[in-house]
């Protein structure tokens, strides 16, 4: 069993009992539910901004604790103010120490697009992320078959929230590619032996169809590997572990963007 077959399974259980507790008329009662979102889009190509999704996560399968000295308040509005075009925050528990609240706290106090990272296998958690404040949500190609990829997006866009589709290889993205998605995310983590290698963005861009954002996520550490990526075609970094490794990751990223302009 590989690690994603057991975050898959444990996430299954998860959604029977957040459904047992909270009923789909209660996730449409809630306040946010009814918000227009934030396109992920204008944010990810203003100017004024980076490109970075920079990502709230205390810890990970592949790394046990990165950080879980600071809050979400702290983090989140310094990445905000360091030129984030969207934010990305946990809400699994079990393997990420992230959790529901998470996602309210940065929804809260930003005014930036918010990604719900988790692992989406149920409508009933689409719902939820419209709920909990996302305007984002991520659809994991190695978890869903094509039919479910079809199923949980097009209700994703009947609520208002952007698609980000996550691929790790070209069979996975030809496969999944629907007109319901916004963004297409190459990630350079396999899910299944967390092995990295940043290459894997540049081999499947040009496999990308032009009508679709393309994200490069996870193992990005430095500058020139960005502006590399953005020849390549690319508009969104994902940036977790190198800014939340520090004890000050709005302050990390802060640098970052220094250096990127500079
Ligand atoms: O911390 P990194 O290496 O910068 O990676 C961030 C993000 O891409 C990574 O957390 C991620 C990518 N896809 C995921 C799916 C589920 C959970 C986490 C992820």
């Amino acid at each position: 069993m590989t690690i994603l077959d057991k975050i898959v399974a444990n996430k299954k259980r998860e959604v029977a009992a957040a459904k047992a507790k909270v009923s789909y008329t209660q996730l449409e009662e809630s306040e946010y539910f009814h918000r227009e979102t934030y396109s992920f889009k204008e944010f990810l190509l203003d100017e004024n901004r980076t490109g970075i999704i920079a990502e709230f996560k205390r810890k990970s399968p592949s790394k046990g604790i990165i950080n879980d000295q600071v809050t979400v308040k702290e983090v989140t509005t310094a990445y905000a103010d360091a030129g984030a075009s969207a934010l990305s925050v946990l809400t699994d528990r079990n393997f990420f120490m992230g959790r529901k609240a998470d996602l309210i706290r940065a929804r809260q106090l930003n005014t930036i697009p918010v990604l719900r990272k988790d692992f989406m296998i149920d409508e009933y958690q689409v719902i939820e992320a419209k709920a909990l404040g996302a305007d984002i949500i991520l659809l994991i190609a190695a978890i869903l078959t094509p039919d479910e990829i079809k199923k949980l997006a097009s209700l994703a866009k009947s609520l208002g929230l952007n698609v980000l589709l996550e691929v790790h290889n070209l069979e996975e993205l030809q496969r999944s590619i629907d007109p319901n998605l916004d963004a297409i995310g190459v990630n350079n983590r396999n899910l299944a032996d967390f092995t990295v290698s940043v290459q894997t963005s540049f081999d499947l861009a040009e496999h990308i169809p032009d009508e679709f954002l393309k994200i490069s996520e996870s193992a990005i550490s430095n500058t020139n590997v960005i502006k590399e990526l953005k020849k390549a075609g690319f508009s969104g970094f994902l940036i977790g572990e190198n800014f939340m490794r520090q004890e000050d990751p709005g302050a990390a990223m802060r640098e970052f963007v220094k250096d990127l302009r500079g």
